[in-house]
């Protein structure tokens, strides 16, 4: 019998972001069939799954740049599946993007407005009523949340740089950034650290922890990196062709035969196991 009062076990928090049996497809190929997840709010999930397996379209349908031929994509208790890209970043669904998507001739600084513009009033009605003290209040909050964004990400050496002179490592970090200029409540990262070297991959992965730790957002990101996902994640969704094979912590989804198998075309099983478990392999240590 358990010692502990029923009363006192914590009851599962709901999701915050919630798939449900989503289904997308391109003329006859099938990227998604009956997809379905939940998100914690907290966590750090990451989508994974082989090259083709779905990911981007996931993502882009979460987002809303895709819409679903079926399912839903649920937001704090309420359908967007039909909401546009930008009411949901207003909701609090911000994103990056796999190829970088800033302005590449406007400074740092200047894309991080942008990404802060996403929660200004837009229409001409409001902006006529917003006047006066309400927005200096409302200029001096936006210019406190950039300063604690571009302090966060280390990034105040190169505000006024143009984002097109900066490495790439730097261009995602900016880009992230931007993103959370949008004040989220998740986050959704799509490969934050393809391309990067190591320690720029290490750096990004500090910045994803702190920015679930310290600043309660919570992440959910497409990546290959392995060794980070394992990491990082505190839930684990696994895609191939388009469907949900495997779900969970980390180090079950890693010892899923069904995983294992739908990984097998990137190298032994030995080299496999290791990749799964987010260590070198020889052929990458190379
Ligand atoms: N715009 C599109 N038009 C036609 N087919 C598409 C389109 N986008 C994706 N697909 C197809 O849908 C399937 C899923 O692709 P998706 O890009 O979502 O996979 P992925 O897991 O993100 O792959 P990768 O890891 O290579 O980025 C693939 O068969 C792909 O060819």
């Amino acid at each position: 019998m358990s010692a502990s009062p029923a009363g006192h076990v914590p009851a599962p928090a709901s999701p915050v972001l919630q798939v449900e049996a989503l289904t997308l497809a391109f003329g006859g190929v099938k990227a998604l069939t009956g997809v379905g997840f939940g998100v914690q709010p907290g966590s750090i999930t990451a989508v994974i799954g082989p090259n083709g397996a779905g990911k981007t379209s996931l993502f882009n349908t979460i987002s809303g740049f895709y819409r679903p031929a079926a399912g839903r994509v649920v937001f704090e208790g309420s359908d967007i599946t039909r909401t546009p890209p930008p009411q949901r970043a207003k909701l609090g669904l911000a994103r990056s993007f796999q190829n970088i998507a800033l302005f590449r001739g406007m400074t740092v600084l200047d894309n991080i407005k942008l990404g802060r513009h996403a929660h200004l009033k837009t229409n001409v009605f409001d902006a006529l009523l917003y006047v006066g003290r309400a927005r200096r209040e409302e200029a001096e909050l936006r210019r406190d949340v950039e300063e604690r964004i571009i302090d966060f990400l280390e990034i105040d050496h190169i505000r006024h740089a143009p984002v097109a002179a900066l490495p790439y490592g730097l261009q995602k970090r900016v880009e992230m950034a931007r993103a959370l200029a949008m004040q989220p409540k998740v986050l959704m990262l799509d490969e934050p650290v393809a391309g990067m070297n190591r320690e720029e991959t290490e750096d990004m992965a500090r910045f994803i922890l702190d920015v679930r730790d310290e600043w309660g957002v919570t992440v959910l990101m497409v990546e290959h990196d392995m060794g980070m996902v394992m990491d990082l994640s505190d839930h684990v969704v696994v895609l191939n062709f388009g469907q949900v094979i495997a779900q969970g912590a980390p180090a079950r989804v890693q010892a899923d035969p069904e995983v294992i198998r739908a990984y097998l075309g990137a190298g032994d099983v030995g080299d496999l196991r290791r990749k799964l478990r987010g260590e070198a392999v020889a052929s990458e240590a190379a």
